[in-house]
């Protein structure tokens, strides 16, 4: 059995590296849209179809996981942002309060022909922040192609107070629900 990792974040090889899994990148080049409009269905949505869209080229003995994280905040999801000017109203919105990451995360199963999609939950709380300090933030460049402006792992955890949850949720694979879904449903034991 191969596992492959229907992603192009190096965030999420990297995460799925620590734990010694052997697979191999195979990023999806779907398109990002949904219809659904709750946060966790969004993300579970999404994450099916990265993940369906690498299954439908390969065939044989493979598992293909695939993921999608947003940040929500008042009613409202926060995607990746487009520019600058994105970014910081993005950031001004999440300073001084909590607010939800979610991932979705899907596995595919050629051999089984299963597909199983769940989701994880983890609330951020972000200091309050000055105008001068998000513009800073900004500055850094992490901001580029994260869901609602800021990165956990990096410069970011200077403006992340606390979090309750999955820290790995926030950087974009909730590992421990993966592997609970591969014993659980798949039964390949990651310990
Ligand atoms: C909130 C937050 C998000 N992120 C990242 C995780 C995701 O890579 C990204 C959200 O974009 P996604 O669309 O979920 O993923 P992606 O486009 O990077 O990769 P792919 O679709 O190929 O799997 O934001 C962080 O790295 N740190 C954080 O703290």
């Amino acid at each position: 059995m191969e596992i492959v990792l229907a992603s192009g974040s190096p965030r999420r090889s990297e995460i799925l590296s620590n734990i010694g899994v052997n697979f191999s990148v195979m990023p999806s080049d779907v398109e990002e849209v949904t219809d659904e409009k709750e946060p966790e269905k969004i993300v579970m949505d999404l994450s099916r179809k990265k993940a369906s869209f690498v299954a439908e080229k390969l065939s044989g003995d493979f598992l293909i996981i695939g993921a999608d994280t947003v940040v929500f905040a008042d009613g409202i999801v926060l995607g990746k942002p487009k520019n600058k000017s994105d970014a910081f109203n993005m950031l001004r919105m999440l300073t001084g309060r909590w607010h939800q990451v979610y991932t979705g995360i899907t596995v595919v199963s050629l051999k089984q022909n299963k597909i199983v999609t769940e989701y994880e939950k983890t609330d951020v709380y972000i200091k309050s922040l000055s105008d001068e300090m998000i513009f800073n933030y900004i500055e850094k460049g992490e901001y580029i192609d994260k869901a609602g402006s800021y990165a956990i792992q990096g410069y970011g955890s200077l403006i992340v107070e606390k979090i309750n949850g999955d820290y790995y949720n926030v950087v974009g694979l909730p590992i421990s629900k993966l592997h609970d879904i591969l014993s659980r449903e798949f039964n390949v034991h990651l310990l």
